[in-house]
């Protein structure tokens, strides 16, 4: 048997050995190991323990699966198969586990009205209270500071004090602060014990503030406030690269789905479970700053009965970082499938999709080393370590994870092997190359005609017709139909503009199926009142060595949101005040009014002009900038660099960044040209030929605008809101927001319209549903280095330095 195959039959067939953790109920055992098969239920584990621990046959008892830190417990129903949740754990957990206490299986007894007894506390929970008690009795030093749970109660209310509460809070491991109802958390880097049932009902039902602030906390608000105003709600969280915005997703979700299923896992969490791994693997990179950071933002939306037990959700992404298939930076690497699939194939596989080794594929292996020793006679490149992998990482095992969170949320074996075989056929799409066929004249030939056959298999194309579309370009004129050739630098972007929509086709269209499986049937029939709690997990600012229009996007939608911060924390408020006849002195804010209107005020904003250039066929970088500079010469937010650099700076409310210009006109109308589009439709592979009909043209832009207008609506009805409750003419309670989301709502999608339309079929009806927006907020801040595996040495909060360029 070879290893590559051995690995998925290992799983399929093979007992696996789960590790019990029964703790109170067999106080000897620290853990009980039972044997298990992927297909063994959770009933029968219990069986099994109950005989080999001796345990009382007259109650009842359930497994508790903890994952992530601090120990989130989910109740597995008697047909859940422990072993296929296991094997969804990272390998550091499953192999690691006597340090890697954040995944196991607990028991647990049920108590005879049905809810669980957890119990005494986890050993951890116990050396902290021990902590405590040392504390208390003189043992170990008290803290020294009073400190301030909500920054809106500091006495003295300036950058230091702030910046001081903060550090004071995190020596003491409070991550957590408020600022009103708004949540900062600060990433520590390292397992906290806050995050176990006992805090999932603690904060159950309790107004916000009451307690110390958690994450919890805010889910929970939003979830009585939806159920007890009937309004739909949205919770938005925002920091940078690194500082924790996924974990802070991840544990809402956990908590809103948990808060109506009183702690059992259901349909829809055994799907978003399984939906988690899929898109990380496809929308997930090693960058410089996070091993596994998220190339895309994402709102994910929990749908509720009026009574509030889940019913269903759904997944919406915006801005999936597609330079990265083509091109990435020093340190970091191409997105998560293409190692997992190259390290796990079976050697079937491998020669079905015609695989390689990651280093012989031109889309894997630029990373550019850097010198490390630069002297005359040793001039050395390369005793850096390759990007291929990355500490720690299994990726046969994450790649069998993958395979079986595919099962999980539906994709059927075929649909796995397309999806594999057009990841192959994007891999080697790359590795096409191009060469002028004589000095004299401009046209192009491919270097390595052998990849051709390779690629047309596995796109199901004629190879003819891959090749034509390679390297010329048809336009029809009045009556006439012209086949030129493409210039050498032209033929590379659209190779690479191919690739790319290729790979951005096939995410909507994961996207598109996990939210078929997501959706329940319920949501759909019109009689069921349906409401919603949203997370908009979105970029943070971003200012990197070279910033390209992405990062453009990206900062502007950034500059948005803060705009809606001041109107609301600021503006709002202080009008308040007034009208209120506190007396109060104005707090000066920054206002980024000037920016945005610099970039997106018509007609002369940087977008519009850019608009106009990426429509004018002679236009070039520099035509570009001359018309920035020719129309914002005078405006303070814009500068040139004083050397002749193709580039702009733009003073952004959190610092200045400088944008080079190139690729910023083709990736502003970046799509697919109409002959790639007509190639890869006559495929004869149903599953391409019928994803590019989803959405052949980008919509770059708004796609990462629309997440933002959502943010914006919630703020500006905040606003709203306080107006109406001076006048009288609401009398809802605070924060709640009325204002209908229909334009910007999912339904706007061109694949989510499509989904629609494969679920009206089913449903006369029409689905038609307002999504109003309440209003909460989380910003995570990292502390340390973002890649980090241990936490801050010494637990130190230096780098709370960081914090100075956020205005609230
Ligand atoms: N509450 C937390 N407790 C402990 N560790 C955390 C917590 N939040 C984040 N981390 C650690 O920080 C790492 C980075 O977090 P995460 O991936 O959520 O950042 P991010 O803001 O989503 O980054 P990106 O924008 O690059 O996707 C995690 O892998 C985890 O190790």
């Amino acid at each position: 048997m070879n290893v590559n195959d051995g690995g998925r039959r290992r799983f399929e067939d093979n007992e696996h050995t789960l590790r019990i953790y029964p703790g109170t109920i067999s106080e000897e055992t620290i853990y009980c190991p039972i044997p298990a098969r992927k297909n063994s239920t959770a009933a029968e584990v219990i069986d099994s323990l109950i005989n080999r621990l001796h345990l009382d046959k007259t109650k009842c008892y359930v497994l508790a699966e903890v994952k992530e830190f601090g120990g989130e417990e989910w109740i597995l129903n008697p047909t859940d198969c422990p072993v296929q949740r296991m094997m969804l754990w990272p390998r550091m957990a499953l192999e690691n586990r006597l340090s890697g206490e954040d995944y196991r299986f607990l028991l647990r007894e049920k108590n005879l009205d049905g809810s669980i007894h957890y119990g005494s506390l986890q050993s951890w929970l116990r050396v902290t209270e021990e902590r405590r008690r040392m504390m208390e009795r003189g043992f170990l030093p008290q803290p020294q500071q009073k400190d301030f749970d909500d920054l809106c109660s500091l006495p003295d209310l300036n950058e230091k004090t702030l910046l001081e509460n903060l550090r004071n809070r995190f020596k003491h491991e409070k991550i957590y602060t408020y600022v009103g109802s708004i949540l900062i958390v600060i990433n520590p880097f390292k397992f906290l014990p806050i995050y176990n049932p006992k805090y999932v009902k603690m904060y159950d039902n309790h107004q916000l503030g009451k307690l110390e602030p958690h994450i919890y906390a805010v889910a929970d608000v939003a979830y009585h406030a939806m159920l007890q105003r009937k309004k739909n709600q949205c919770i938005v969280i925002s920091g940078e690269s690194g500082s924790g915005k996924t974990q802070s997703t991840n544990f809402l979700i956990h908590h809103l789905t948990a808060l109506s299923q009183k702690g059992f896992a259901s349909g829809v969490e055994q799907i978003i479970l399984g939906a988690g791994p899929v898109l990380e693997a496809f929308g997930n990179a090693k960058t410089a700053h996070n091993n596994n950071s998220s190339r895309f933002g994402k709102f994910i939306q929990v749908n509720y009965q009026e009574t509030g037990t889940v019913l269903g959700a759904y997944v919406e992404k915006y801005l999936l970082e597609k330079s990265r298939l083509v091109y990435q930076e020093h340190n970091e690497r191409n997105y998560h499938v293409f190692y997992y699939l190259l390290a796990g194939a079976s050697e079937e596989e491998r020669s079905a999709f015609h695989l390689k080794q990651p280093e012989e594929y031109h889309y894997l292996n630029q990373i550019t080393k850097k010198p490390l020793r630069q002297s005359w006679d040793d001039y050395c490149y390369d005793s850096e370590p390759d990007c291929f992998t990355v500490e720690g990482e299994d990726l046969r095992h994450d790649f069998e994870r993958l395979q079986l969170a595919m099962e999980m949320v539906g994709f059927l074996p075929k649909t796995r092997r397309q999806i594999f075989s057009l990841l192959s056929a994007i891999l080697h799409l790359g590795n096409i190359c191009y060469k002028k066929k004589t000095y004299r004249d401009d046209s192009i030939d491919i270097c390595n005609p052998e990849v051709l056959p390779i690629v047309s298999e596995l796109l199901e194309v004629k190879e003819e017709m891959l090749f034509e579309a390679l390297v010329t370009r048809k336009t029809v004129t009045v009556g006439e139909k012209l086949i030129l050739p493409y210039k050498l630098a032209e033929a590379v972007t659209v190779r690479n503009s191919m690739a790319k929509s290729l790979y951005s086709a096939l995410f909507d269209w994961i996207v598109f199926r996990i939210n078929h499986a997501l959706l329940s049937s319920k949501d759909l029939e019109h009689n069921t009142k349906t409401l919603s709690i949203g997370v908009l997990d979105i970029f943070g600012f971003e200012d990197y060595e070279n910033n390209s229009f992405e990062q453009f996007c990206i900062n502007f939608a950034n500059e948005r949101l803060q705009h809606y911060f001041n109107q609301h924390i600021f503006k709002l408020e202080q009008e308040e005040y007034r009208t209120e006849g506190i007396s109060w002195h104005n707090i000066d804010y920054i206002d980024n009014t000037s920016c945005i209107n610099l970039i997106s005020k018509k007609p002369t904003g940087l977008l519009h002009l850019l608009d106009e250039e990426s429509n004018f066929p002679q236009a070039t970088n520099q035509t570009l900038l001359d018309k920035f500079k020719h129309q914002h010469e005078e405006n303070s937010y814009i500068e040139f660099p004083a050397v002749m650099e193709p580039a702009f700076i733009i003073k952004h409310y959190a610092g200045k960044v400088k944008y080079g210009v190139k690729d910023f006109r083709e990736k502003n109308t970046d799509h697919m040209r109409p002959d790639i589009v007509a190639l890869l439709r006559s495929s004869k592979n149903a599953f391409i030929s019928g994803m590019i009909g989803i959405d052949p043209v980008a919509v770059f832009r708004w796609a990462v605008l629309r997440a933002f207008f959502r943010a914006m609506v919630a703020f500006r009805e905040a606003g709203k809101r306080h107006i109406h409750r001076k006048t009288g003419h609401d009398d809802t309670a605070p924060c709640a927001i009325l204002k209908s989301m229909d334009s910007f709502s999912f339904l706007q999608h061109p694949v989510h319209q499509r989904s629609l339309e494969i679920l009206q079929r089913c449903k006369e009806e029409k689905y038609s549903k307002a999504i109003n927006l309440d209003k909460f907020c989380v910003i995570t801040y990292p502390f340390g280095n973002g890649n980090q595996e241990h936490p801050t040495p010494g637990w130190d909060i230096d780098g709370i330095g960081s914090l100075t360029s956020v205005n609230f």
